[in-house]
């Protein structure tokens, strides 16, 4: 699995010459399936003479999200993965130093969050780390599904506080949603975080001067968390004071009190857990049988999991098929195979029986 590749900065070598010294960031958050990817392909594909370097998180252990990017320079494009909160202060902050010590030009970083991630830590590594006087942060875009979307927010504090921590909201889905029920999420959104920006879109689609070098961001607007950030020091052993729940990255269901020892080792896990959502990974290089997956799709899949994505390999087949499914509904779009053919998929929710998923999935195999 690859993570961040850069190489380790340490901060004696701050004063190096970074050439892109104040490079404008744009952190694109939302809860799952809101449109994240969608709206970062949108940017990649219409920002023509911007050169654009992203950054994408993944909670998972399959980089489905950097493979479902439409950039044709695959060398723009970093990755950390796991729990960003966690990973804030190794992962980001290295992959983001990688990015300004290259060489050619770059004139915009983009940086995708999962779904379940709180954007408040990834705005302080950037306004309250050694990152704050070598990159501008321009806005934090906050992607909402017009259709699933409601004030309840799924019950996750994270969720909220992406709608708080929100410069520019974007609507998204309103295709799939009532203009009433658009109005009455807009309305919410002002209540909650007055003088945000709010847009309306389909597929992502919003004018690149709306969302990018917007300097909407405020630093002043966090001078007290920067504070408290600094005095919690670099190293996230009490890190847990925006995550209620259980978090942890080992593999014991049941081993949730080791902040102290929280390792940072990147092996392939089943699953992880973040403010209660778990995902879990499915790899295999048996192609499936198309009638048995659809009835699993259709009959099978467990209540708990609102989200999943992949690639599906077939019997008989040769097509790759992305899978897409959020909420209830669900995509499979066929195109080609890059190379090999097999099976992943990551299927996110809470409470998710792995095991039983396991099983499930492994039935749907060919012989
Ligand atoms: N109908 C409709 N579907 C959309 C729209 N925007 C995105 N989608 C679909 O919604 C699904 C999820 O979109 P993504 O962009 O992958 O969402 P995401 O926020 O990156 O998802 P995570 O990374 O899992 O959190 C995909 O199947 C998209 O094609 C839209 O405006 N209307």
């Amino acid at each position: 699995m690859t993570n961040s590749t850069a190489s380790v900065q340490t901060s004696q070598s701050l004063d190096i010459k970074l050439p892109k010294k104040g490079m404008p960031v744009t952190i694109i958050t939302g809860f799952l399936g809101s449109g994240k990817t969608t709206l970062l392909n949108h940017i990649l594909n219409t920002s023509q003479d911007l050169k654009v370097a992203v950054l994408v998180n993944e909670f998972g252990d399959i980089d489905i999200d950097s493979q479902l990017l439409t950039t044709i320079d695959q060398d723009m494009v970093q990755l950390t993965n796991g729990c960003i909160c966690c990973t804030i202060n190794d992962d980001l902050v290295e992959a983001v130093y990688s990015v300004l010590e290259r060489e050619e030009k770059i004139d915009h970083m983009v940086i995708e969050t999962t779904g379940v991630a709180d954007p408040l830590p990834i705005i302080l590594t950037f306004v309250g780390s050694q990152l704050r006087d070598l990159t501008t942060l321009d806005s934090v875009i906050t992607l909402v599904d017009s259709e699933t979307f409601t004030p309840e927010c799924f019950q996750s504090e994270a969720a909220l506080n992406q709608i708080t921590f929100g410069d520019i909201v974007v609507l998204n889905k309103t295709d799939l949603a009532a203009d009433q029920k658009v109005e009455e999420l807009e309305q919410w959104i002002r209540e909650q975080k007055w003088g945000a920006r709010l847009l309306r879109s389909q597929q992502g689609q919003v004018p690149l001067p709306l969302i990018l070098d917007t300097t909407l961001f405020d630093p002043k607007a966090y001078e007290e968390e920067v504070k408290a950030f600094a005095e919690q020091g670099t190293h996230h052993d009490e890190h847990d004071h925006h995550h209620h729940d259980e978090h942890d990255h080992h593999h014991g269901e049941h081993d949730h009190h080791h902040h102290g020892d929280h390792d940072h080792h990147h092996h392939h896990s089943e699953h992880l857990t973040i403010d209660g959502f778990s995902s879990m990974a499915f790899e295999s290089d048996r192609p499936f049988v198309l009638e048995k997956m659809q009835a699993f799709i259709t009959d099978q899949l467990p209540e708990d999991v609102f989200r999943a994505k992949g690639f599906m390999w077939f019997e008989k087949n040769t097509s790759r098929y992305i899978f897409q499914l959020s909420g209830k509904r669900y995509t499979m779009d066929s195109d080609q195979w890059p190379d090999t053919p097999k099976n992943q998929l990551v299927f996110i929710g809470r409470n998710i029986d792995t095991a039983q998923l396991k099983q499930l999935l492994t039935d749907c195999l060919a012989p």
